[in-house]
């Protein structure tokens, strides 16, 4: 489903006669397969949001290649990367990124929006996906009326209503409480097995790392795989 092939990334800093490299990502190489759950621990500051903004398509690697659903993806424009991402990725973050002036309904249904799907087909689709997360009786609440673990739920069903093989997800449960967390990581185990959809979750949390059939550590800008907690 991905694969990452000796992927580097160093971020310039400063003006033109002071330029600074700093290095984050060095040779780094994994793969993931379909319908895998893998988790990527590691300490602040490692390069996790940088390996999933490369792998999103947000940052272009310094060297290296993406591979998703067997197409180079790093060689894509940002016009072509972001249709392709409309189709084959959803997204899931810490602070859940829903529009606060929108309902729950409309912040599942945006998606869709953009990809041009006719209204009747559209409304079946969110109702359905807000079903699937159990907030259907919630569809005209506001993010702010609702709980951080219905709003993440909310932001889940934004994820998932275009049928996405592959999620990201960024510190999901880093804003939520433990027994919220626990719900949430069962839920996305859940889905795993239902829906067949791969995650990859990146975390600074051993307790969420341990939900991956896999967990890589990224330390000093390089990839240990199969790490044990
Ligand atoms: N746009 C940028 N310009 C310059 N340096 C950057 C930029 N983004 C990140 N960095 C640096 O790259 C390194 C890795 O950052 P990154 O955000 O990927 O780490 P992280 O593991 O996700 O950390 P955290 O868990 O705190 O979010 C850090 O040293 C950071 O300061």
């Amino acid at each position: 489903m991905i694969e990452i092939k000796e992927v580097s990334h160093a971020f310039e800093i400063g003006k033109k006669n002071q330029k600074n490299i700093i290095p984050v990502l060095k040779d780094v190489s994994f793969n993931i397969n379909r319908g895998e759950i893998v988790t990527i621990i590691g300490r602040s500051g490692s390069g996790k949001s940088t390996l999933l903004n490369i792998i999103s398509g947000f940052i272009k690697p310094t060297n290296g290649e993406v591979w998703i659903n067997e197409k180079l993806v790093s060689e894509l424009s940002e016009s072509k990367f972001a249709d392709f991402r409309l189709e084959t990725i959803g997204f899931i973050f810490q602070n859940f990124q829903l529009i606060p002036s929108m309902t729950a309904f409309q912040n599942v249904e945006l998606p869709l929006i953009f990809k041009g799907i006719n209204e009747s087909d559209r409304k079946k689709q969110t109702m359905e996906t807000l079903k699937r997360v159990g907030l259907e009786d919630y569809k005209d609440h506001y993010p702010s009326e609702l709980s951080g673990g219905q709003q993440q739920r909310v932001s889940i069903a934004r994820a998932l209503v275009v049928n996405p093989p592959l999620i990201l997800a960024d510190e999901p449960t880093g804003s939520l409480d433990s027994d919220t967390e626990k719900d949430l990581l069962h839920f996305i185990q859940q889905l795993n097995k239902d829906l067949g959809i791969t995650f990859l979750i990146i975390t600074h949390d051993e307790q969420v790392a341990k939900i991956g059939h896999r967990i890589i550590e990224i330390a000093d800008g390089k990839v240990l795989e199969g790490v044990a907690l």
